[in-house]
């Protein structure tokens, strides 16, 4: 079994009367892509923040690449690195200068602060805009450009909170295959994101946080197969889905339910019959607070 890069255990959080985290375990191998999927406001960055020494915990225990967040935060510091939602960049330097600074600043020489600078902007796909001032940059280049900087110097736990936001399907991608590339050099990547496909195609392990708690963990397949059998799709004459029913996939009850629906839809409409997607998991899974599902 691979070694634990996060351990949480009986974390709680409040902020004046407002719980925001009301019990949250959790534990992610190293080397591996973890995702949490919330809506907003479930506590999503307050728990990126508790983990990387921001904010601290009232109650539980949070252990960060082997070290706690609360008697051991330098340690913690040294073995993560951190993505906000809102780039921290200097919009009068240039993309280049941004980072050759972060470099020199992180303790690198101005020969390996160079060298990774080069790296990251190819990565980025900044090449082109290396020179340019940062305040002429659309959002996606801005977001790309503060990813490039949390990733200047290596560390072995990386947070990154909701990091496509902004991002085209290119770039979204072209951040997809950076993140797993970074996974398989041994990097544990925790991310938070408000988009399903993303947890789908990138996580090796995806939670589910409502309600200031954890209610289901698993990979995407589990999940999937944990919130139920086949989803019937209505379909118009466009083609646009009108109406989806959750089925437990037996033929009885998929039958039942064509029977039901045929009574009621207008003439024309089609029929599609499919396993359940991450949307489907999110809504089953955030409709109800009460339920907690672990697989
Ligand atoms: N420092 C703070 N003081 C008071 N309330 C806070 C503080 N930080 C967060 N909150 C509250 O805690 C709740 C959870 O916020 P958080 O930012 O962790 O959610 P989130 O899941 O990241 O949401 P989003 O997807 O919108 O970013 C919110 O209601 C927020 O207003």
């Amino acid at each position: 079994m691979k070694q634990s890069a996060i351990e949480i255990s009986g974390l709680r959080k409040s902020f004046g009367k407002q719980t925001v985290l009301s019990g949250v375990d959790l534990t992610v191998p190293a080397g591996t892509v973890f995702a949490l999927l919330g809506p907003n406001g479930a506590g999503k960055t307050t728990l990126i923040n508790i983990m990387s020494t921001l904010v601290s915990p009232d109650e539980g225990k949070v252990n960060v690449g082997g070290y706690d967040v609360l008697t051991e935060r330098d340690q913690v510091k040294q073995n993560i690195s951190l993505t906000g939602q809102f780039a921290a960049v200097d919009e009068v330097l240039s993309a280049e200068e941004n980072l050759r600074m972060i470099g020199r600043l992180s303790g690198l020489t101005a020969a390996q602060s160079r060298l990774r600078t080069m790296e990251l902007l190819k990565a980025f796909d900044l090449v082109d805009a290396a020179k340019k001032r940062v305040k002429t940059f659309s959002g996606g280049m801005r977001r790309r450009l503060d990813l490039a900087i949390s990733l200047v110097v290596s560390r072995p736990v990386i947070f990154l909170d909701e990091p496509t936001t902004g991002l085209d399907t290119i770039s979204r991608r072209a951040l997809w295959d950076i993140i797993s590339q970074l996974a398989r050099q041994g990097r544990t990547i925790f991310l938070t994101t408000q988009y399903l496909e993303e947890a789908d195609q990138l996580a090796d392990q995806i939670a589910v946080i409502n309600g200031g708690r954890i209610v289901a963990s698993g990979s995407a397949e589990q999940l999937k197969a944990r919130v139920g059998g086949e989803v019937i799709e209505l379909l118009n004459a466009h083609d646009e889905v009108i109406h989806t029913v959750p089925t437990t996939g037996s033929i009885q009850d998929i039958s039942r339910t064509l029977n039901d629906l045929a009574h009621s839809v207008p003439p024309g409409t089609r029929v599609n019959i499919r396993r359940p997607s991450m949307d489907d998991v999110f809504v089953a899974l955030t409709a109800n607070k009460k339920e907690v599902l672990h697989v």
